[in-house]
C-alpha cells in the first residue's frame, strides 16, 4: 500500500537515508525501529512529503506519492504526533474535530469527537477542556483520538510511548492495537520502544546507516541476528 524505494537524503556531506527500500501492506502494522539519530523521522517526513527526498520515490497503492496524488493521500491519513502536539488555543473537541470542522457542522462534528474520546476511554466531560488541563497520559490519548477521528486509512504513530511512565505506556499500546485491528488500517509506527513494537506489529524493519538492515515479522525478531545491538543482547 505505501512503499519506498530508493529513498535518498543527505544534509550536507552526512547522508542520512542511502536508499531506503521499505514496503507496508493493506492492513499491516510496521515498525520502524533504529538508534537514536539514524534518520527515523527523516524517513517519515520523506514519505509525508515534509522534506524532499534527494532520490528515490515513495508509492502509495503503487501511484508514486507527488502534488498530484498528495492531496488525496491527506484526506486518509491520520497521524498521532510525538508530544500530542494537539492545538492550545482549541477545546479537546475542537482538536479532536479540527478536520471534521472542514466539511460538517460543529454540532456533528462534536458528536463523531466524543465518539472518537469515548474510543480512546475519555468521558464527555473531557470535551470541553483545554490541552492545558490535561495529564500526558490523556493528552496521548486526544491525540490519538484526533489521529482516527476521519476513520484514516493509513495511520502514523510517531514515538507513541514517549514520556509516558511503563502503565501508560501499556495502556497505549493495547489502546493502538485494538484501534488498527478494528479499524483494518495500514499502520506505521516510529518507536525506540520494543514494548510498542510487541505489542503493536506485525512487522519491523530496523534502519541503520541510512538502510533497512533487516526487515521481518515481529515474532521472529528475537531470533534475528542483525537486532541483537538493538535489543540489547550480545
Ligand atoms: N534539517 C536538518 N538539517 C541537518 N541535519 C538534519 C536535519 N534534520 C535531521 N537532520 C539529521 O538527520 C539525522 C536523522 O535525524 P532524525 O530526526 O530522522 O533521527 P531519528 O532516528 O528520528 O532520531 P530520534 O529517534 O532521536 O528522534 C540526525 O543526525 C539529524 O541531526
Amino acid at each position: 500500500m505505501i512503499r519506498t524505494v530508493g529513498l535518498h537524503k543527505a544534509f550536507g556531506p552526512k547522508t542520512v537515508l542511502a536508499g531506503v527500500d521499505l514496503a507496508v501492506g493493506q492492513g499491516e502494522s510496521l515498525c520502524v525501529i533504529g538508534q537514536s539519530g539514524t534518520g527515523k523521522s527523516i524517513l517519515l517526513k520523506c514519505i509525508l512529503g515534509l522534506v524532499a527526498p534527494d532520490g528515490g520515490q515513495v508509492f502509495w497503492q503503487d501511484r508514486p506519492l507527488d502534488a498530484a496524488t498528495r492531496p488525496d493521500f491527506f484526506r486518509r491519513f491520520g497521524m498521532l504526533f510525538q508530544g500530542g502536539a494537539l492545538f492550545d488555543s482549541l477545546t479537546v473537541w475542537q482538536n479532536v474535530g479540527f478536520r471534521l470542522r472542514q466539511r460538517m457542522p460543529d454540532a456533528r462534528a462534536r458528536a463523531l469527537a466524543i465518539e472518537k474520546l469515548a474510543r480512546v476511554g475519555l468521558g464527555p466531560e473531557t470535551a470541553d477542556l483545554m490541552p492545558a488541563e490535561l495529564s500526558g497520559g490523556m493528552a496521548k490519548r486526544v491525540g490519538l483520538a484526533r489521529a482516527i477521528a476521519d476513520d484514516p486509512e493509513v495511520i502514523f504513530f510517531d514515538e507513541p510511548t514517549t514520556g509516558l511512565d511503563p502503565i501508560r505506556a501499556r495502556r497505549i499500546n493495547d489502546l493502538i492495537r485494538g484501534i488498527v485491528t478494528e479499524t483494518g488500517a495500514t499502520a506505521i509506527t516510529i518507536t525506540h520502544d520494543m514494548d510498542s513494537v510487541r505489542a503493536i506489529g506485525d512487522r519491523v524493519a530496523l534502519l541503520q546507516d541510512g538502510h533497512i538492515a533487516w526487515d521481518g515479522p515481529v515474532a521472529g525478531m528475537d531470533r534475528a541476528a542483525p537486532l541483537a545491538g538493538f535489543l540489547g543482547r550480545s
